[in-house]
């Protein structure tokens, strides 16, 4: 046994105290005696507790517990940083923790392992001085397990804390020359599996990898879209005192804030959506059909509504009328909010059975997907996301892709899209229904003017380090005549 596999002190007993860290366990009642833990951390640890016990995702559970715990700015910004960080940083952070507890993180309790990811985190990336890491990861353990708990969670921290960073990747990382995706996986914290296929896409620019995986830890600019007909962004610009997009007409960009309280979002004007959204959006709406466009457009998948709704925008000035497809009545419940005094029908429907008239003018498909391609704005979803779950997936792509071949007209178009960059989700997707149903693959890169970077394919693929947009992907198919 090395010296660093040697367990930790304090951490006697620990191995008999339960079971598999995902299982809620008895908490003590908290002593009144203890000192005040502290409010940011507690909030930050009880997001990762949620996102472990109940599968939540951390985006939707921290807003509201920061407005339920009233914390200041500063705090939540503090609490914030903590629990995104920590959720992100999880495969990189559970390795150290191992290492410093001598064992695998399964065999620790998980709302110690909780703890432990978040004074980690802090020790590791971020400029908190190590003593303030530890001490408060300390009182977090003992407020809520007393000081068994808490005396392991000083010796693992203590042991994280001897080593930086980039120390830890260089003694836990795989070779940076023999296995060079694994190793910029293991130090931007991303599965392998995910660091390959964006390697994949990315294809002879895999150089570029190292920049995607660090995007995905950059906190995202918050994208605003301008409603089409209601205000320009320029004018939501002014409102917001946000910068108006590169790329999309529509798009606003804000540094930060919460964009639900701008008075332009609460009425409907403007809504919170990435620029590669809004890029789709728009792009169907260019595509080159034959014949005059009648109108008829439709959206198969599309909840919650984002993109449906500024189809439905851009429809109520071209005369258009957008047909809603969402099998999940909640889902389509959000659609109808986002679309409501729109030009747009709303039907709670499979997308390969949906009982609509064929002969659409213009169709997308933002199928379902891995979502590998929106990581930045989901902290835990790269570590929940399994390889097996993308075959799944593909299959429903594939049947809505042909399902949405079979509505469009002759000469209407298919955009297909998915906000993931792996191939077997997306050039896959589209050879397949090239081949089987004969559609013609157009030039995409011309229905997104002006924006750089899309390669030799006639696909688009857009990169968060490259657009600052969503890893979106799209393919515009014509149905021959
Ligand atoms: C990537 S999301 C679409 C996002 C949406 N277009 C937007 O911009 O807000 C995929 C959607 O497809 C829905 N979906 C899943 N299975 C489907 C099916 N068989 N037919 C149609 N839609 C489906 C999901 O419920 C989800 O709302």
């Amino acid at each position: 046994m090395t010296e660093s596999r040697r367990p930790a002190r304090g951490q006697r007993g620990q191995g008999k105290q339960g079971g598999p860290n995902n299982r809620p366990r008895q908490a003590r009642r908290p002593d009144p005696a203890a000192a005040a833990v502290d409010q940011p951390r507690v909030a930050a640890r009880d997001v990762l507790r949620a996102v472990r016990e109940r599968d939540a995702y951390a985006n939707l559970v921290l807003p509201g517990l920061l407005r339920e715990r009233k914390l200041d700015a500063r705090d939540a910004a503090l609490a914030t940083e903590l629990a995104y960080g920590a959720c992100r940083a999880r495969g990189l952070l559970d390795a150290v923790i191992a290492e410093g507890a001598g064992r695998s993180v399964d065999e620790i309790d998980g709302p110690i392992l909780d703890v432990l990811r978040l004074g980690a985190y802090q020790l590791l990336r971020t400029r908190i001085a190590p003593h303030a890491a530890v001490a408060t990861s300390v009182d977090l353990a003992r407020d809520e397990f007393g000081g068994g708990r808490a005396g392991f969670v000083n010796a693992v921290l203590r042991r994280v804390a001897e080593r930086s960073e980039d120390e830890w990747v260089a003694r836990l990382a795989p070779s940076a020359t023999a296995d060079p995706v694994g190793h910029l996986a293991f130090r931007y914290a991303h599965p392998t599996w995910i660091a390959q296929a964006f390697a994949d896409a990315l294809g002879p620019d895999a150089a570029e990898l190292e920049a995607v995986l660090a995007a995905d830890d950059a906190r995202p600019v918050v994208h605003l879209v301008a409603r089409p007909g209601e205000i320009s962004a320029e004018e939501l610009a002014m409102a917001t005192g946000g910068e108006v997009g590169t790329y999309s007409p529509y798009a606003v960009y804000l540094d930060g804030g919460d964009p639900g309280q701008l008075e332009a979002v609460r009425e409907g004007l403007a809504g919170v959506q990435d620029e590669g959204s809004q890029l789709v959006a728009r792009a169907l709406t260019l595509a080159p059909i034959s014949g005059t466009d009648g109108g008829r457009w439709l959206d198969l998948c599309a909840g919650p509504g984002g993109k449906a709704a500024l189809l439905g925008a851009l429809a109520d000035i071209e005369g258009a009328r957008v047909d809603a497809v969402e099998p999940a009545e909640h889902r389509a419940d959000l659609v109808r909010k986002t679309t409501r005094g729109l030009p747009v029908d709303v039907h709670v429907a499979d997308g390969r059975e949906s009982g609509l008239a064929p002969g659409y003018d213009r169709v997308l498909v933002d199928a379902p997907c891995t979502g590998l391609g929106a990581l930045r704005r989901r902290p835990e979803a790269r570590w929940r996301r399994q390889p097996s779950d993308v075959a799944g997936l593909v299959s429903l792509q594939r049947e809505l892709l042909a399902s949405a071949i079979e509505l469009v007209r002759p000469g209407g178009v298919v955009l297909y899209s998915t906000c993931s960059p792996h191939l077997s989700e997306t050039v896959a997707v589209v050879a397949d229904a090239v081949r089987r149903y004969g559609v013609t693959p157009l030039d995409t890169r011309e229905l997104v003017p002006g924006v750089p970077s899309l390669g030799d394919g006639l696909g688009v693929q857009l990169w968060p380090h490259r657009h600052g947009t969503d890893a979106m992907f799209m393919a515009a198919l014509r149905k021959p005549e």
